[in-house]
């Protein structure tokens, strides 16, 4: 596999990116059997395992419902999963919607009403609600009241609805855009973090059981490094890894197995794609490291401004391989040495030269 073929287009503009963190099709139908059902089986986040365990063998105790809780995290690690799992510890129902879907404050008040004693709500995408529904929800989340307002000018009225008790938990990839007042009212708050490797690999062998496949240590190992800290694209990754050993093997996953399907898929060993080679290479090999301006990088990728810094960028950067800096994108030492390239001004380059750039 060459990596440095630069005929073919880099454009993944239609969301099928391996190593995306959001959701696709495939994830979706397959997701539901990969959720672990309990605290116990959910694997990392100990601090916020730990402090909802608290929290929840706490309002049990006292056979109260819980408080609302909020978990802030990127897509993927798992913020809906841990809803169920509230869920399910609580032994009650769970309602499954999302900011985008409740535009008007109606919509709100009729999921609200038809709750019943108990139940919680997942409201995914929080911070996307609508403003007159994220007001009627801090009534609904502190008074478990709503006012529903009929009619329309001078003759509107407001009719007060008396909700049951339920517990909200809201998801949102940053807890500070949601405005004070609203994260005032949740009792709980619970950060993810991206999952170490040892993490991964312990999700990688967990979902390889469960699907049937075959995997050593070193296999799960492989792919976890690969994974950009997320469970989501272990388990993608995963499936694509076993396509690969039923096709070119024997169906068992071994290190050298994973490590040749996974750069048939063009995800290398600390899980950049494709895109992310692209923009990294043309960063060093065109500009000399930078600094350069986001569109002019862009224009030498063939990407749109947005592309290169919402989807390449953000991760990039979290590997510490790029710097946004006043003066435009600057390549960090590992980035040299992740592409086995030498920085101007410091001899040929080799695969002796690699690590030098890595103190
Ligand atoms: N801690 C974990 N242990 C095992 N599997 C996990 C864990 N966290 C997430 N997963 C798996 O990763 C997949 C994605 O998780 P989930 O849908 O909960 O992520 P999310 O944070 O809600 O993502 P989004 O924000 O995109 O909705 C699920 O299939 C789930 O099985």
């Amino acid at each position: 596999m060459n990596w440095d073929d630069e005929s073919a287009p880099v454009t993944t503009g239609d969301g099928d990116r391996l190593v995306e963190a959001a959701a696709d099709g495939e994830d979706r139908a397959v997701e539901a059997a990969l959720r672990p059902k309990d605290l116990g089986e959910f694997v990392g986040q100990e601090r916020v395992r730990e402090q909802l365990d608290l929290v929840l063998k706490a309002a049990r105790a006292r056979g109260a419902t819980a408080d609302h809780v909020l978990l802030s995290g990127a897509p993927g690690l798992g913020k809906t999963t841990l809803s169920m799992i509230i869920a399910a510890e609580m032994g009650a129902p769970i309602r499954i919607t999302s900011g985008p879907a409740i535009q008007h404050a109606g919509d709100l008040a009729a999921i609200l009403s038809s709750l019943t004693e108990g139940e919680v709500l997942f409201l995914d995408e929080i911070h996307r609600m609508s403003r007159p529904a994220e007001e009627m929800l801090y009534m609904a989340m502190e008074d478990f009241r709503v006012d529903v307002i009929v009619g329309k000018g001078p003759g509107a009225t407001a009719i007060p609805l008396e909700l049951p008790p339920f517990t909200l938990v809201g998801a949102t990839t940053r807890a500070g855009l949601l405005p004070p007042p609203l994260r005032d009212r949740f009792g709980f708050t619970g950060h993810m973090e991206f999952y170490a490797p040892l993490e991964l690999q312990r999700v990688i062998h967990r979902s390889a059981r469960l699907l049937g496949v075959e995997m050593e240590e070193a296999g799960a190992a492989e792919i976890a490094g690969r994974s950009r800290g997320t469970p989501r694209i272990a388990n993608r990754l995963l499936r694509r890894v076993r396509d690969y050993a039923q096709v070119k093997a024997d169906g068992v996953v071994t290190q050298e197995i994973a490590a040749q399907a996974l750069q048939v898929y063009e995800v290398d060993a600390r899980g950049l794609d494709r895109l992310d080679r692209a923009v990294l290479g043309a960063l060093l090999k065109l500009f000399g490291g930078g600094p350069v301006g986001l569109s002019t990088l862009a224009v030498a990728v063939g990407e749109e401004r947005e592309t290169v810094e919402e989807v390449a960028e953000p991760f990039l950067v979290r590997e510490g391989l790029l710097a946004r800096t006043p003066r435009g994108r600057v390549a960090t030492p590992a980035a040299w040495a992740h592409l086995g390239l030498t920085p101007p001004g410091q001899g040929s380059t080799g695969p002796g030269q690699q690590g030098l750039f890595d103190r």
